[in-house]
Formats: C-alpha cells, structure tokens, sequence
C-alpha cells in the first residue's frame, strides 16, 4: 500500500482493517484496554504521513506542548476535510469498536450507546457544538515527552482510540515509548509500557474501562503519555473519534 495524503480514498486501509481477526483483538481489548495491530501501515505510508506534518494547509491548529505543560513537543490538529488515510482509519474502526464500547458502557452502568456507524456519531457530537475535528499528528524530537493525560473534548467522547506509530525505534529515534497507566479504586496504579513498530497501531481506553471483578466489575480510569525520547525524532498519527468543543 502506498496511500498518500491526497488520494482519495483509501480503500486498503479499509480492507487491512476488515481482515484483522476482530474477534481476538476485541477479546484482548477488553481483558488488558489495549492492543496492538502489528503493521497496520507499511513504511512508506508512515514517512508519507509524517512528511505532511510541514504542510500546513491540512491543519486547523498546531500546539506547541510546553505552553499548556502538557509534555514537550507539539502536534497539529487536522482539519476537516481530513486527509483520506485518516478519514479511512477513523470510518473502518468505528464501527469494529463500537460494539465493545456499548458493552463497556452497559458494564460500568453508563447510560449511552454509541450508533453503528461513525457519521451517525459525529451528527452527535456536532449537534452538541462538539464541531471540531480531533485527528492529529504529533512530532517530539530529542528530550520531549507527552504528559499522561485523557483526550477528552466535550460531553460526547467515545471510549476508545487509536494512536500509530509512523516512526522506527532504533532507526530513527530512542527512548519515546507510549505508555498506559491504570488507575484501580484504593489500590496503586499500574503502568503498562506499549511495544510499538513504525506501523503499528495501538487501540486503548480513552478515559475509564470496565474489569471484572469478584463482586461485579468496577471500573478502572487509564492515561496514556509517552517517556522521554533520548535521540531523534518521532512521529505519531492520534485518531480520535469524538470532535471537539
Ligand atoms: O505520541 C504518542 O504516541 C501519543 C499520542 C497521543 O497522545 C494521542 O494519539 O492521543
Ligand atoms: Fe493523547
């Protein structure tokens, strides 16, 4: 595959996704609120879309991270119209998540449910003035991290989300590795260091998940962030798929 920003559409994306083993990866999904799908884009695509974070016709706003002590680095949000890869990740996953993130809301005694396709949610979302679109892309290079945090932007938030890497550890930088934190009711939190490749997805909980526990399940509230990179530069592609305020 070679998607570039400016085909249209992409429909290998569509179809790598339509061939994942969705009933495995839900499985681990939700046993450990997160997973990795090895490969999801091969690297020529990811040094495509890395490329295009200098191409500032396709974003709406750029955040330098030191300024609101989020981390250091920055990213830069999309605009709509969103680029065709990242569109075609945002409208194949949805509908693959959105049963998992029915479940999670019956588990842990939300009452939402999230439609079956991704436009009938942003209708949702935009009603509400949650217009904004919240893909984004995101450059660190030496010494910068990302603060653990929840990307919430609004009462609508869909409880999951997807982060690429689009960079190779090693080769083009060290250090800089996605991390997850789970922060269990009265008990210490744990720490989960995601092993990510150039093209590798991660799918985790946004804000809170469900665990089963010995008296019905009890929810556990996850931050992700990235430690520090020690050299190079790193890029990361951050679906999201509620819009902002
Ligand atoms: O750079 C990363 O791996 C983290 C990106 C992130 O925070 C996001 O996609 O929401
Ligand atoms: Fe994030």
């Amino acid at each position: 595959m070679h998607a570039r920003l400016t085909d249209s559409p992409s429909p290998s994306i569509a179809s790598r996704i339509d061939a994942i083993d969705w009933p495995a990866l839900l499985s681990d999904l939700d046993a450990r609120g997160n997973t990795i799908i090895q490969g999801l884009l091969d690297p020529a695509s990811c040094r495509d879309i890395a490329a295009q974070y200098a191409n500032e016709s396709l974003y709406r706003s750029r955040v330098v991270m030191a300024r609101h002590h989020f981390g250091l680095g920055e990213y830069k949000y999309f605009r709509y119209p969103l680029p065709a890869p990242v569109q075609a990740l945002r409208s194949a996953f949805y509908p693959r998540l959105a049963p998992l993130a029915n479940q999670w809301n019956v588990r842990m005694g939300i009452d939402v449910q999230y439609p079956a396709t991704h436009e009938a949610f942003l209708a949702r979302c935009h009603d509400a003035g949650q217009t904004r679109p919240t893909p984004l892309l995101l450059r660190y290079g030496a010494g910068d991290y990302n603060c653990l945090h929840q990307d919430l932007y609004g009462e609508h938030v869909f409880p999951l989300q997807v982060a690429i890497l689009l960079s190779e550890p090693s080769v083009d930088f060290t250090g800089g590795e996605f991390v997850l934190t789970e922060q269990r009711p009265r008990m210490q939190s744990r720490v989960e260091v995601v092993p990510l490749r150039q093209g590798d997805a991660v799918i985790f909980a946004v804000n809170q998940r469900p665990v089963a526990g010995t008296r019905g399940s009890y929810r556990v509230t996850m931050r992700h962030g990235v430690s520090r990179l020690r050299s190079g530069q790193r890029h990361t592609l951050g679906v999201i798929f509620h819009d902002a305020h």
